[in-house]
């Protein structure tokens, strides 16, 4: 048996996904009280876990120093990977969504049209879709500040329940799509610890069946 290394990404994904690891009895103590270490061994099974942000999760996957990535699909979307991706985790669920106030009309504005967002290679690609030529303007955070400043006519953001567009005015114009946790898997692990590989995918899956039967 080979061992595995798991990026997971940190933030908001991270409590569900040790969660799942923890229901499905994995030996993630150390993940779960954890100070600034970065890199966890798991107490049960060879497994190696990371703490990354969601970009980086995709490029330690992509480069194969983890065999095994938990990222929202939204960072895949936006980023260059050349992975499988192989679970729907069903956490982490929200979607991209196109917004504006409610007074800028930009799918009927005539002439140039602003767009900001984190996410300029989803935003591009839904404006192209829908034969807008539209320039981008790449955000870091509060997204939902530009338009009301006026440094664009609309945004390419996410959401979840909504709140932070209903506080700062904005409506949404259309969804781009869904989005939720996904588990990606470097392409030569995959062939490489392939009974490794598919061992952790068929635990989770089982969890995320159980879990949704447990939500009905
Ligand atoms: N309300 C939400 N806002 C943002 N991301 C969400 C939300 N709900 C679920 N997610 C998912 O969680 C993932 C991690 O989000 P998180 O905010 O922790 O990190 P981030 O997007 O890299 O931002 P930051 O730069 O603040 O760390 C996102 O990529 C997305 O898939
Ligand atoms: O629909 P809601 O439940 O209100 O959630 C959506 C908000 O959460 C995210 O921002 P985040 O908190 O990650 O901060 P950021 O703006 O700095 O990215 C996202 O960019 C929205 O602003």
């Amino acid at each position: 048996m080979m061992g595995l290394s798991i990026a997971l990404t940190k933030g908001r994904l991270e409590k569900q996904t040790v969660s799942m690891l923890e229901g499905l009895g994995y030996g993630i103590e150390a993940l779960k009280d954890k100070g600034r270490a970065l890199v966890f061994k798991d107490s049960i099974e060879d497994i190696q876990y990371f703490l990354v942000k969601s970009n980086d999760c995709i490029t330690y996957v992509n480069h194969g120093v983890a065999d095994i990535g938990v990222v929202g699909k939204d960072t895949i979307l936006e980023n260059e990977n050349d992975t499988y991706e192989l679970l729907d985790l069903k956490i982490g669920k929200c979607k991209f969504i196109v917004a504006s106030l409610p007074q800028n009309q930009l799918f009927s504005k005539v002439g140039h049209i602003k767009i900001g967002t984190k996410y300029p290679t989803v935003a591009k690609q839904y404006f192209l879709s829908k034969g807008m030529d539209v320039e981008i303007i790449k955000i870091d955070g509060s997204v939902e500040l530009a338009p009301i400043l006026g440094l664009c006519d609309g945004i390419v953001d996410i959401m979840e329940t909504g709140t932070t567009l209903k506080e700062n005015g904005l409506v949404v114009l259309d969804t781009v799509c869904d989005i939720s946790a996904r588990v990606i898997v470097n392409k030569a692990s995959f062939k490489l610890k392939h009974s490794e590989v598919m061992k952790v995918i068929e635990d989770l899956s089982r969890k995320v069946n159980a879990d949704v039967d447990t939500n009905l």
